[in-house]
């Protein structure tokens, strides 16, 4: 079994060693992880929800939508039970320094207080505004990078994407976009935060709780009418590495079979990343934001595959470039946020991300 798994890790190597497309993740709560490689270096883009593959998919609706087409991919499984026999050896990494940390701290805040002002204005009723933080490390292990992330989040969509013209992005999102398996669907609301601090048992402030039900609001209000919604479970809180988050799951059944396209438009960007009004939020975020998300908040995952489609949103995510991690960290602006506090909250998502390096 270790060899298997020895096996399975080197191979991962050799692909981005070879620079072929590839992606390997493990979903929540699963032993299963699955490495697919494309057998070519093009790049194909998603024409229609009907196609099948691995989707990797951006914020912005004018950014690449990738696919991996099935049938020019070959797949690799392997099951992990003991996860305290992977290797874990450090990455040497520099910390980033107090000149940088404090600038962007004013550049944070300064972003929350223009928001702020948009939403007392009456323009918006929450906008998700987020950041880049940048580390530089002498040396880069990848594979031991990912063995961390699958020790330490478990219940997170843990995954590494590769593709030559794109880049390299790893990550361990806590958030489901979709699943859609027959005619069954289920999605979730995430939002509002709070540090994990021995217990789950916590009580949430009216700030993370009215953050959380726009999201709720949003997703039903947005598929209502086009699925038949059984059941609503929540808000309950969840763990998500040193982190808490409030979240309700939203499942039932298609109206009829070929929604994918539809839902998925329906609710990507949902107000866990964007804002509400989903347009207004999305415009704000573009013209103040000082970098471009790319593919942090978008999402990617499986579709058609196995008679399945699951999709998540990409958090707490980093690009690898060159000796750099870029590591993108976002949170929920409502008229009750203080600025000072969201960007505490980036600081403390920004660590799930160094935890592992
Ligand atoms: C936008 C992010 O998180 C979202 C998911 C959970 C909690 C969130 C919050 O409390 O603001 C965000 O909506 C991120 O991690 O970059």
């Amino acid at each position: 079994m270790q060899t298997e798994i020895t096996s399975f890790f080197n191979k991962i190597t050799a692909i981005y060693k070879a620079q072929k497309p590839f992606v390997v993740y493990r979903k929540p709560n699963e032993e299963l992880v699955s490495l697919i490689v494309q057998n070519n270096t093009k790049l194909y883009e998603l024409e229609d929800y009907n196609q099948q593959g691995f989707v990797f998919m951006p914020f912005y609706d004018n950014g690449r939508k990738v696919l991996f087409p099935a049938k020019e991919c070959s797949t690799f499984q392997t099951k992990i039970t003991q996860y305290d026999t992977l290797l874990t050896k450090n990455s040497v990494v520099k910390i980033t320094n107090d000149n940088n940390f404090n600038k962007a701290k004013e550049d944070h805040i300064n972003l929350v207080e223009k928001a702020l002002k948009f939403i007392k204005e009456g323009k918006s009723q929450k906008i998700v505004l987020s950041r880049k933080e940048i580390i530089e490390f002498s040396h880069f292990n990848m594979v031991n990078t990912y063995k961390k992330m699958l020790k330490n989040y478990i219940n997170a969509y843990v995954y590494i994407w590769f593709h030559p013209q794109v880049g390299l992005w790893m990550g361990a999102t806590p958030e489901r976009l979709l699943n859609i398996k027959n005619n069954h669907f289920k999605t979730m609301a995430l939002a509002g935060t709070q540090p994990f601090v021995n217990t789950t048992d916590v009580v949430w402030k009216d700030k993370e709780l009215q953050e959380q039900q726009f999201v709720t609001d949003f997703i039903i209000n947005n598929i209502k009418n086009s699925v038949d919604i059984k059941e609503i479970n929540g808000p309950y809180t969840i763990k998500a590495g040193s982190l808490l988050h409030l979240r309700t799951d939203i499942s039932g059944e298609l109206i009829h079979l070929n929604m994918l396209k539809d839902l998925v438009t329906a609710l990507h960007p949902t107000p866990a990343v964007c804002g509400l009004p989903k347009n207004t939020a999305q415009q704000f975020i573009l013209e103040n934001e000082s970098y471009l998300r790319t593919y942090y908040s978008g999402f990617l995952g499986e579709l058609n595959m196995h008679n399945s489609s699951q999709l998540f949103v990409n958090l707490r995510c980093m690009q690898i470039i060159n000796n750099c991690a870029e590591i993108f960290v976002g949170g929920g602006i409502t008229n009750e946020s203080v600025p000072e506090k969201e960007f505490e909250e980036t600081v403390s998502k920004s660590q799930i991300m160094k935890n592992i390096l």
